[in-house]
C-alpha cells in the first residue's frame, strides 16, 4: 500500500465540520474522475479529505442504477464527502436523507458548475443568481440530513456580480457547517485565474471552516495559498490529474518508469473496484493524465487508448517504459 502521510501538512490538523482532517489538502469533485479508485489513490498519498463526482438528486430520487453507483465506497477512502446537484429543495433533501445510511462523512451541495447542463435546470453555479432558493435548499437538506452539510460556490455570476461573501454569509445561516470556494466567476468556467483575494475575504466574512479552491498545481502553491488566505484547508482539482504525488509533496517522476508503481496501483483499484469493462474509456483516460510532459507522451497515449483492458493498459505501460 502506499501511504505516504509524513510532509503532507503542518500540524496542527484541522476539524471541518465535523471531519477530522490529517492533511489541509483536499481532492476536489470532478465529474469523470473523481471515482472510488482515484479518491482511495489520493487518499493513500496523503489527501486529507475526498469529494465524490457530482451525484444527480433527481437520479437518486428516482433510484437510477448511475447515481446510486456513484456512491459506491469503502472505509479506507473516509473522510468522504458525497456531493449533490439539483435545484429543487425537498429532492435535495430526500437524496440527502439516502446519502445519510451510508457510511460517508458529508453532504456537498454543488453550487458551482459552470455546465449548461447543470445550469439550465438553475442548479450548480445558477443559484449563485437565487439565493433565496439556495437559501432554502441548504436547510432542507441540514434538516434531512444527520451528516454536515456543506457548500461548494464561486466568486459570482460574473465580474459584475461577485457575491460570494453575502452568499457565504447566507449559507451559513442556513446551516452549512463549512464551505469551498473556487475563486473563479460562473462566466470565467475554468478560464482565466482564481481570485484568492475574494477567497480571503470568503474565509474572513464566516466563523466556519473554509476550504479555498482554484490553481493549485503543486505543495508548494498548497502551503502559500493556505498562508496567505488563512483557509482550514485548499482544493486542489486539475492539479491533482495525473499527479496525485502532489498531496505526498513529492515531485511528479520525471520517467515512466518513475511512474510505473503509481500507475500499477491504480489499474488495481480500478480492478479491484470498477465495473472495468463499462468504464474503460474513463480508466484509459485517467492513465493518459498520468503521462502528460513525458518524452514519448503523445505516442504512449495513442497505445494505450487502444487497449481493452487493464491487463492491457498494464503491459502496454511496462513495455513503454
Ligand atoms: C473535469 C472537471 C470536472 C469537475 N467536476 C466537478 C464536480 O463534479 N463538482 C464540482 O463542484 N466541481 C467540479 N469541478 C470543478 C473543480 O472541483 C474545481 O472547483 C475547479 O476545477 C477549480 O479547481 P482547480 O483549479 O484546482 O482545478 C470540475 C472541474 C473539472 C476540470
Amino acid at each position: 500500500m502506499f501511504r505516504i502521510l509524513q510532509g503532507a501538512s503542518p500540524a496542527p490538523f484541522p476539524v471541518v465540520g465535523r471531519l477530522h482532517l490529517q492533511s489541509r489538502l483536499v481532492l476536489a469533485p470532478l465529474a469523470g474522475y473523481t471515482d472510488l479508485p482515484f479518491r482511495l489513490l489520493c487518499r493513500e498519498l496523503g489527501a486529507g479529505l475526498v469529494f465524490s463526482e457530482m451525484v444527480s438528486s433527481h437520479g437518486l430520487h428516482q433510484g437510477q442504477k448511475k447515481s446510486a453507483a456513484m456512491l459506491q465506497s469503502v472505509p479506507e477512502e473516509r473522510p468522504l464527502v458525497v456531493q449533490l446537484f439539483g435545484a429543487e429543495p425537498d429532492i435535495m433533501a430526500a437524496a440527502a436523507a439516502r446519502i445519510c445510511e451510508l457510511p460517508v462523512d458529508g453532504i456537498d451541495l454543488n453550487m458551482g458548475c459552470p455546465v449548461r447542463k447543470v445550469t439550465r435546470r438553475g442548479a450548480g453555479a445558477a443559484l449563485m443568481s437565487e439565493p433565496e432558493r439556495a437559501a432554502a435548499i441548504i436547510q432542507a437538506v441540514c434538516a434531512a440530513s444527520s451528516l454536515p452539510v456543506s457548500v461548494k460556490f464561486r466568486s459570482g455570476r460574473d465580474a459584475a456580480h461577485l457575491n460570494a461573501v453575502s452568499f457565504a454569509r447566507m449559507a451559513e445561516d442556513a446551516g452549512a457547517a463549512f464551505l469551498t470556494i473556487h475563486g473563479r466567476t460562473w462566466a470565467q468556467a475554468f478560464g482565466g485565474q482564481a481570485d484568492w483575494s475574494l477567497v480571503r475575504a470568503v474565509r474572513e466574512a464566516v466563523r466556519i471552516p473554509v476550504i479555498g479552491n482554484g490553481d493549485i498545481d503543486s505543495f508548494a502553491t498548497a502551503q502559500e495559498r493556505l498562508q496567505a488566505s488563512a483557509c482550514a484547508a485548499v482544493m486542489v482539482g486539475r492539479g491533482a490529474l495525473g499527479n496525485p504525488w502532489l498531496f505526498a509533496g513529492r515531485e511528479r517522476p520525471q520517467t515512466l518508469a518513475g511512474r510505473l508503481p503509481l500507475l500499477h496501483r491504480y489499474l488495481a483499484l480500478c480492478e479491484a473496484y470498477l465495473p472495468v469493462e463499462r468504464v474503460l474509456f474513463r480508466i484509459r483516460n485517467q492513465v493518459c493524465r498520468f503521462l502528460a510532459g513525458l518524452n514519448g507522451a503523445a505516442t504512449a497515449r495513442q497505445k494505450v487508448l487502444t487497449c481493452t483492458t487493464t491487463g492491457d493498459i498494464g503491459r502496454c505501460l511496462d513495455s513503454l517504459a
